[in-house]
């Protein structure tokens, strides 16, 4: 069998201790299907003391993770740190100006630079390697880059967040409350060192600006994804949703426009309503799902886990693997010179329906003032539900559903409704996902 390929491993949280453990217990069935063993040689982490429930007697370990890409005991370096910058961005400098393989779990990072170590990987003929860092263990990168590399996509959309995801169908499930639920996808490995980031749909931006330059062979936007978290879904709307027949997802949704010009680029995360009898409304826990529409192949459903040690380790390795077996390439559907630069695309087009909540102070005529803020704007209300909180503040729930219409309709009545003093909090809209 050849010589072994070195692996450097910086990072031993969640993911990288799953590394470990993958590579050491399928080490024989992954060196015959990398053509020669995988070995882990030096790794790094803040905390060299820590108990990590895995035996690392058997590597080097190195206090400094920017400087194992120098080393002459590594091939790779594998980066499980996180951040968009600061040591993270700086190992994967380092590591492709080495002239070496860089394999990372890091959306943050490839959403803000994908593009400048695309390119410097290219320019270097190494390796960079994602998999990982879109929907955890699930090819969707692969599937998309490879399986899917002969379709025009004009869409793609799905979960792209495993806690946002847990967070929503436990509290569907048990009608446990927000803090206790996310407190425990934190205990399972789910969440983001700053799970402001996963609450916040900031992680699901990344994905999906990632899965949007691969599927449309576009440049990264990163900055153009409109983003809207979870925090503001209370434990009311997953009952008012589930009376009307669905379930809250958040939901990441991009669409290009190639039909005349510049190509046009929409990005949208926000939570939805999807019907009981949409794909989606059956991804529970920390699974992940993504549907992508291609002109050939029609439609296809990735689906599988989206976060923890084993699901994202696995993507890792398969990277390493495919990099064992001799591939040079870089992460995205073609060069980085080739993306096409995409300009950002506003919502005033989009036709749907939408689930609309306010929460307003119980006095005459609030009612009437929402009513005539949707009449004003355009919206046509389909249904309308008023309920009162068990609380003493004197609030109350009101939601509705729309009839089909466009979206800036909705947008100019919450325009309209902009600090009126009998809301008691700004209003969520969530659009209302079709088939
Ligand atoms: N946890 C999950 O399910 C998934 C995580 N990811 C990504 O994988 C990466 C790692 O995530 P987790 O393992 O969950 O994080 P974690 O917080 O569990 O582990 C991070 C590791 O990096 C080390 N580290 C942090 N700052 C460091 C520094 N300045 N110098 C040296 N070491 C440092 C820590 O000591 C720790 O060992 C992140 O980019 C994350 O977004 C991607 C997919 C799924
Ligand atoms: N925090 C992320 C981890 C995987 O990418 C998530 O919850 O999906
Ligand atoms: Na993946």
């Amino acid at each position: 069998m050849a010589e072994p390929l070195k692996i450097a491993l910086a990072g031993l949280g969640t993911v990288g201790t799953g590394v470990v453990r993958l590579i050491e217990t399928n080490a024989e069935l992954i060196a015959r299907r990398a053509r020669r063993p995988i070995r882990i040689t030096v790794v790094s982490a803040r905390d060299r003391g820590k108990d990590r429930g895995v035996d690392l007697s058997g590597y080097a370990w190195d206090d400094d993770p920017a400087g194992m890409a120098t080393r002459p005991d590594v091939d790779v370096v594998v980066e499980l740190v996180g951040g968009s910058d600061g040591p993270a961005l700086t190992l994967a400098r380092n590591t492709i100006a080495a002239g070496k393989s860089f394999v990372t779990a890091n959306k943050a990072m490839i959403a803000h630079h994908g593009l400048e170590l695309a390119a410097a990987a290219e320019q270097a003929g190494v390796a960079l390697k994602f998999e990982a860092a879109v929907a955890g263990g699930i090819p969707v990168i692969k599937g998309l880059s490879e399986g899917a590399a002969a379709n025009e996509i004009e869409r793609i959309y799905g979960i792209l967040n495993g806690t946002c995801n847990y967070i929503l169908s436990t509290m569907e499930d048990t009608g446990r409350d927000f803090a206790d639920v996310l407190a425990e996808a934190q205990r399972l490995g789910y969440a983001e060192a700053d799970p402001t980031f996963d609450v916040e749909g900031v992680d699901a931006a990344h994905k999906l600006s990632i899965l949007a330059a691969i599927a449309f062979g576009g440049q990264l936007r990163f900055d153009a994804v409109e983003t809207t978290g979870i925090s503001r879904v209370l434990a009311a709307d997953i009952a008012q949703a589930r009376a009307l027949g669905y379930v809250i997802r958040l939901i990441g949704m991009a669409e290009a426009d190639f039909s005349q010009g510049t190509p046009r680029l929409f990005q949208r995360v926000r939570p939805h309503l999807v019907p009981f009898d949409h794909p989606l409304a059956h991804v529970d826990g920390a699974t992940n799902a993504v549907v992508a529409e291609g002109n050939f192949m029609g439609r296809l459903l990735f689906q599988g886990a989206g976060a923890g040690d084993g699901p994202t380790a696995s993507a890792v390795v398969a990277d390493i693997i495919d990099i064992a077996r001799g591939e040079k390439g870089v992460g995205f559907s073609m060069p980085a010179a080739e993306l096409r630069a995409m300009e950002p695309a506003t919502t005033g087009h989009r036709i749907g329906r939408a689930y609309i909540r306010f929460t307003v102070l119980d006095r005459p005529g609030v009612l009437a003032e929402i009513t005539a803020a949707m009449r004003d704007a355009g919206v046509s209300i389909e249904s309308l539900i008023q309920k009162g909180r068990d609380d003493e503040a004197g609030e109350v729930i009101v939601a509705m559903v729309t009839h089909e219409g466009p979206e800036s309709a909705v947008s100019e009545a919450m325009r309209i409704l902009e600090g009126a003093d009998s809301l008691t909090a700004p209003p969520l809209a969530m659009q209302i996902i079709g088939q």
